[in-house]
C-alpha cells in the first residue's frame, strides 16, 4: 500500500484523540453547568436528601428511592450535612434517562451514570479544571493468553498488563483464560491459583461439559482460570510440534461459555461481578462471547445491561471450521447466519467444495457492541481489501463502532534500569550499561566480542506476518556488511530450518535462536543496536516499543501500529538536532528494507551524537498503559451509551 495515500485516508478514519476527549468532556460539562444554573434560578431546586462522603476516590451511588427525593422551595442548608443539588437528568437520543448530574456544596461534581459510577473533581467551574476523572466499570477480559500465566506473543502481553492498569484506575477487573497444564515447569505459573470449588455445567458439543474455575487475586485483578482436561496437554496454548490442536474450536467454545457464566456464579471477594458488566473479547478465541450474549442470554433477560467489545489483535486468525460444526456451539439454530462464512471460489479445495464454514471472528464482528483494534492505523487497514482478510466489507459496514487504540507496554517489566534479565543496567541519563549488555549478549551467543560492530536483532513469531521472507531474501546482502545479526523466534518449521542453516553458513555473523525464551528476548532487546521489524502487516507491534525503551533503534515497515509508533528519522529537523525515533520503509521490498538498514548503519557508524539523540528520544517516549487506559475508558462510556446488539 502506498504510504502517502494511506496517510491521507487515515485522517478520516474513526479514532480516539485523548486531547479531544478531554476538551469535549470539559465543554460538555461547562454547558451542562451553565444551563443548569439558569434552570436553578428559574425553578425551585430539586434536592436529594442523602449523606454524601465527598471522597473523590469513592464510588458514590445516589439513591433512587422516591422517598429520599423532595422538592424544596427554600434551599436550607442543614449544618454538617452536604446536600448535593440534582441539576439534571441526562437523556440519550431516544429520550431515555441514562444518568444524573449532581453537585454538592463542596464543589465536587458527582454524576450517577446508568452504567458507570463517575467521580470528578470540580475545583473551579469557571477557571482551569483540575482534571481527575474516573469512570468505574465492571470489566471481564476473555482471552486465550495472559502473561505471565500463558504467552505465545503480544496477546499475552496485553491481556497480562492492561487489566492491571485498568484495575489501578478504579475498575473492577476479571480476566478469564484457560488453566493450561503442559506437564512442564510452566505449570508452576498457575500454582497460586486456588480451586474455587465451583464446578459449572455448560451445554455445547452435543452434551453437558463440566468446567472448574481457579482464581488468583493479583495486582488488583481477579485472574480466573477455566479448568478442563482439554487444556491439560504438552505444547503451547494452540498446538504442539505436530501443528495446531484439532479440537481448538471445542476448547475455545468452552472458554467463551465459561467466561459468560463466571460473572454470574463466582463470588470473588465475597460477591459476584453480576450482569452489568463489560466483556472485552480478545481475538477469535473469545469470539463467541458477543454471539452468546446476543443469542443465548439477552433474549432471556440476562445480561441485558451488559455490553461487549471485540478487541482485534490479529485479523489473520479467525477461527474458521466446517459449517457443520455450528451445531456444536450451543447456539440457537436461528443465529447460524451470524457465523456463516463462505470462502471465495479461488480458496476452495475442489469443484464440489461449497466453501461454507463457520467463522468465530466474523460472528463477533457482527454481534459485538463495539469493535476495537490495537492501533488506529490498523483500524483503518482492516476496512480495506488489502488488510481485511475477507472481512473488510463487514468491518467497513460497522465502522461507526470501530476504533483503534495503540497498545501500551508494561514499563516495570521492560525497564533497562532494573531489568532482572540483564547483566548491566542503563537509562537515558546514563547509557554506559548498554554496551556492557551488548558484550554479554555477544558472549552468550558465542559471537565475536566486538562492541563497535553494529548488532541487528529480530524477535518474533516465525510467521508470514513478520516479514521473514524479506529477511531471508536480504540476509546475504545484510551480512556482506560488517555487522552481526541475531534472530529469536519459533513457528513455521521452514523458517526455523532456514535460521539454523544460516547460522551454520555465517558462523561469525549470524545467530538463529529457535525457541520461545523471554529472558533472552530481553537481552537481545538491550544488547542490539538495531531492531529489524519488516512485518507485512502489524496490528500494533510491541517489540518496537520495547526496543525504543531500551535505546535500540527500530527499522520497520511502515504499516499498522509500526507506522503509528515509530517516527521516521529526520536529521535536519529541530535546527539540526534531528527528530524521530527510527527508520520506516514502504512498500515492503528487499531494496527498501536494505536502504533503510544502510541509513541506520551509516548513522550508527558516522554520526554518534545523532545516534544518541535517536536513542534518547525513544527511551523517553511515553509508552505506558495510562494513555491507552484513558482512551479505553472513553470507549467503555460509548459502549454503554448505545443500546446493546440484539440482532
Ligand atoms: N521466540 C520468542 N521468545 C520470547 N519472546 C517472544 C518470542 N517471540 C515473540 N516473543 C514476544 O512476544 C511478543 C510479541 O508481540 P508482538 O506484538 O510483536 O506480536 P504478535 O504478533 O504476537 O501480537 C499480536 O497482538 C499484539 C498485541 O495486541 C500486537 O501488538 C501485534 O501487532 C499482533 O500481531 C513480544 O513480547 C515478544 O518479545
Amino acid at each position: 500500500m502506498e504510504s502517502l495515500g494511506m496517510a491521507r485516508v487515515i485522517q478520516s478514519r474513526p479514532s480516539i484523540n485523548p486531547a479531544l476527549i478531554k476538551h469535549n468532556s470539559a465543554v460538555i460539562r461547562q454547558l451542562k453547568f451553565s444551563s443548569l444554573c439558569k434552570r436553578r434560578c428559574k425553578n425551585s431546586a430539586l434536592r436529594i436528601r442523602r449523606s454524601f462522603s465527598g471522597r473523590s476516590d469513592s464510588k458514590v451511588s445516589a439513591s433512587h428511592d422516591e422517598s429520599s427525593v423532595v422538592e424544596d422551595e427554600e434551599e436550607e442548608k442543614e449544618e454538617g450535612e452536604e446536600k448535593p443539588l440534582l441539576l439534571a437528568g441526562e437523556m440519550d437520543d431516544s429520550g431515555s434517562l441514562i444518568g444524573f448530574y449532581l453537585i454538592p456544596e463542596s464543589g465536587k461534581l458527582v454524576e450517577k451514570h446508568a452504567t458507570t459510577d463517575r467521580v470528578e473533581d470540580y475545583e473551579d467551574i469557571e477557571g482551569e479544571e483540575k482534571v481527575q476523572t474516573r469512570a468505574s466499570s465492571v470489566i471481564v477480559f476473555v482471552t486465550a493468553e495472559a502473561a505471565p500465566y500463558s504467552k505465545t506473543g503480544g496477546l499475552g502481553d496485553v491481556c497480562g498488563s492492561l487489566p492491571i492498569a485498568l484495575a489501578a484506575r478504579g475498575h473492577r477487573v476479571m480476566v478469564v483464560s484457560p488453566r493450561y497444564q503442559h506437564g512442564t515447569s510452566e505449570n508452576q505459573k498457575f500454582a497460586c491459583a486456588v480451586d474455587l470449588n465451583c464446578p459449572t455445567k455448560l451445554f455445547c458439543f452435543g452434551g453437558v461439559q463440566e468446567v472448574g474455575f481457579f482464581h488468583e487475586y493479583r495486582k488488583g485483578v481477579d485472574w480466573v482460570f477455566v479448568d478442563h482436561p482439554s487444556y491439560h496437554r504438552p505444547g503451547n496454548p494452540y498446538g504442539d510440534n505436530y501443528g495446531g490442536f484439532g479440537d481448538n474450536q471445542f476448547r475455545f467454545t468452552l472458554l467463551c461459555h465459561a467466561a459468560l457464566e463466571a460473572p454470574l456464579v463466582l463470588p470473588l471477594g465475597g460477591f459476584t461481578y453480576g450482569e452489568k458488566c463489560l466483556f472485552l473479547a480478545n481475538d477469535w478465541h473469545a469470539g463467541l462471547v458477543p454471539v452468546l450474549l446476543a443469542a443465548k442470554y439477552r433474549p432471556h433477560g440476562v445480561y441485558k445491561d451488559a455490553r461487549s467489545i471485540l478487541v482485534i489483535h490479529n485479523l489473520a486468525h479467525q477461527g474458521v471450521e466446517a459449517a457443520i460444526t455450528y451445531n456444536n456451539l450451543g447456539l440457537p439454530p436461528e443465529w447460524r447466519a451470524a457465523l456463516e462464512w463462505v470462502f471465495p471460489t479461488w480458496a476452495r479445495t475442489h469443484a464440489l467444495d461449497t466453501g461454507e464454514a463457520v467463522n468465530f471472528l466474523k460472528g463477533a464482528i457482527v454481534t459485538a457492541d463495539r469493535i476495537l483494534t490495537v492501533s488506529q492505523g490498523y483500524s483503518w487497514e482492516i476496512t480495506t481489501s488489502e488488510g481485511g482478510y475477507g472481512l473488510h466489507e463487514l468491518l467497513y459496514s460497522r465502522r461507526s463502532v470501530l476504533n483503534g487504540i495503540t497498545n501500551g507496554i508494561d514499563v516495570s517489566e521492560w525497564d533497562p534500569s532494573s531489568d532482572k534479565h540483564l547483566d548491566a543496567h542503563y537509562s537515558a541519563d546514563d547509557l554506559s550499561g548498554k554496551v556492557r549488555c551488548k558484550i554479554s549478549l555477544q558472549k552468550e551467543l558465542d559471537l565475536p566480542v566486538r562492541p563497535e560492530c553494529p548488532l541487528i536483532g529480530f524477535i518474533g513469531r516465525l510467521d508470514y506476518q513478520k516479514g521473514i521472507d524479506l529477511i531471508r531474501l536480504a540476509t546475504p546482502e545484510i551480512l556482506e556488511d560488517d555487522v552481526q545479526f541475531v534472530m529469536l523466534g519459533s513457528g513455521n518449521p521452514h523458517y526455523e530450518d532456514w535460521m539454523k542453516a544460516t547460522e551454520v553458513a555465517y558462523r561469525d555473523k549470524f545467530r538463529g535462536w529457535v525457541g520461545f525464551n523471554v529472558p533472552i528476548s530481553h537481552r537481545i532487546t538491550a544488547g542490539c543496536d538495531i531492531l529489524l521489524m519488516p512485518s507485512m502487516f502489524e496490528p500494533c507491534g510491541l517489540n518496537q516499543l520495547y526496543a525504543m525503551r531500551y535505546g535500540t533503534i527500530p527499522v520497520v515497515h511502515c504499516t499498522g501500529g509500526l507506522r503509528d509508533t515509530v517516527q521516521h528519522y529526520n536529521p535536519y529537523a529541530d535546527e539540526g538536532h534531528g527528530e524521530g525515533t527510527g527508520w520506516t520503509f514502504s512498500p515492503p521490498t528487499k531494496e527498501n528494507m536494505l536502504m533503510a538498514l544502510r541509513f541506520a548503519l551509516q548513522t550508527y557508524r558516522e554520526y554518534d551524537s545523532s545516534w544518541v539523540g535517536l536513542m534518547k528520544r525513544g527511551m523517553t517516549s511515553n509508552f505506558t498503559w495510562i494513555n491507552a487506559a484513558i482512551q479505553y475508558e472513553q470507549l467503555f462510556e460509548w459502549a454503554f451509551l448505545d443500546p446493546p446488539y440484539t440482532g
